[in-house]
């Protein structure tokens, strides 16, 4: 089977990448499996940039085609915080229960009608020689008083995701890869591919 490299440490994005490219016939193989690599710094100011340094970095590396997903949560009554610190919010890196405890003490004297929010994905696809490609995807929610449901990774718990009415995290594998940010970038990417072909 044909493989396509995700510049990702992340094991709950891999998942959901694995099973959003079977059906293109794609395996998928990330940074674990490249525990040679150095971390590639994230120190750009948009989702945008930081998954071109992430994509650009390791394709220069591999010298082969790689996507990067840069991702995360921005909440409207936090001025779109945590934004691209999302893994980092809570100063140590990527622990998704004191990321949770954190978002959920800013909003506490915040009403439900405030509390919107979307998640945020950008892909890059860089390829040695090449133009790189980035896309754009979002899921519309809001913050949740409380955790609900144990599927999914980071926030999920806290998101509340308006169009299925219920929190991301009790949504199975299958409905969250239809509607979620990631889901919606790489069904953006298709059609820029297919456009350059
Ligand atoms: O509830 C969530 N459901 C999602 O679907 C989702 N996607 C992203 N996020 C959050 O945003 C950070 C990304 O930061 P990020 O793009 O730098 O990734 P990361 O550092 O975890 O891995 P890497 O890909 O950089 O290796 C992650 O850690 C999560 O906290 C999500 N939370
Ligand atoms: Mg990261």
């Amino acid at each position: 089977m044909e493989s396509v490299i995700i510049a990702t440490k992340n094991q709950g994005k891999a998942k959901e990448f694995e099973k959003l490219f079977s059906p293109k016939g794609l395996s998928v193989k990330t940074l674990l499996d490249y525990p040679e690599l150095e971390d590639v710094e994230e120190t750009g100011s948009t989702f945008e940039e930081n998954a071109v340094l992430k994509a650009e970095t390791i394709a220069r590396e591999l010298g082969v085609r790689v996507i990067a997903d840069d991702s995360g949560l921005e909440i409207e009554a936090l001025d779109g915080r945590p934004g691209v610190y999302s893994a980092r919010y809570a100063g140590i890196e990527k622990n998704d229960e004191a990321n949770i405890d954190k978002v959920l003490a800013e909003l506490q004297n915040v009403p439900e009608i405030e509390r919107t929010a979307r998640f945020c994905c950008a892909l890059a696809m860089a390829e040695p020689g090449k133009e790189t490609v980035t896309v754009f995807g979002t899921c519309e929610g809001r913050i949740l008083p409380e955790r609900k449901g144990t599927n999914g990774f980071g926030y999920d718990p806290i998101f509340f995701v308006e169009a299925e009415g219920k929190a991301m995290a009790e949504l199975s594998s299958e409905e969250k890869n239809r509607i979620s940010h990631r889901a919606n970038a790489i069904r953006k990417l298709d059609e820029v591919l297919k456009e350059r072909e």
